[in-house]
């Protein structure tokens, strides 16, 4: 089902375990911030939403989408339950986009299998710039609210 049938910010509250205990780490690159603040935005609120504490939610930055994959290769060495990547992919002039686009999910991929803790693929790779806005906060809602569901549900399954 596409994104534009399937608002990202709508979710089963009664599907979610308690993510009171969990500790998140949040690695968001800075390549169109205006686009990835939102998204950050989406996820920090739904975490919170769901009684984790600010305290047990620790923030890195990094440069841009690619460097995702070492940032989080590093977050899953922290204190945390949970990684995700935040990131905001636009389609320019060149082929650099597939490449940046194939990069992080192969990266983030071996990330999960490699690794004992899971990495979220919050990342949009999307056409234009209206495609992001639409889904960091506009019409189709915010894939950071997504991703904070994910995790909250992947830190419970690594529990098992
Ligand atoms: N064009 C976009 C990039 N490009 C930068 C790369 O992610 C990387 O930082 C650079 O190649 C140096 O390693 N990054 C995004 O996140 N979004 C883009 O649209
Ligand atoms: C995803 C990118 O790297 C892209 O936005 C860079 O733009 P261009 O392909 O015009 O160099």
């Amino acid at each position: 089902m596409a994104t534009a049938n399937n608002n990202l910010s709508e979710y089963d509250k009664a599907s979610i375990p308690n993510a009171s205990n969990y500790r998140f780490g949040i690695v968001v690159s800075e390549w169109n911030d205006t686009i990835t603040e939102g998204l950050f935005k989406g996820a920090y609120d739904t975490l919170l939403e769901n009684n984790v504490a600010p305290g047990n939610i620790t923030r890195w930055n990094v440069p841009g989408s690619f460097e995702l994959i070492y940032g989080c290769k590093k977050m899953q060495r922290q204190r945390v339950d949970v990684v995700i990547a935040i990131g905001s992919v636009i389609q320019g002039e060149t082929k650099h986009f597939d490449f940046v686009c194939e990069g992080v999910a192969q990266g983030i991929k071996d990330l999960n299998v490699l690794h004992d803790v899971p990495v979220i693929f919050c990342v949009l790779t999307d056409n234009n710039i209206q495609q992001s806005i639409d889904r960091s906060g506009g019409i189709h809602g915010n894939k950071g609210t997504e991703a904070a569901v994910a995790a909250i549900k992947m830190a419970f399954l690594n529990e098992q």
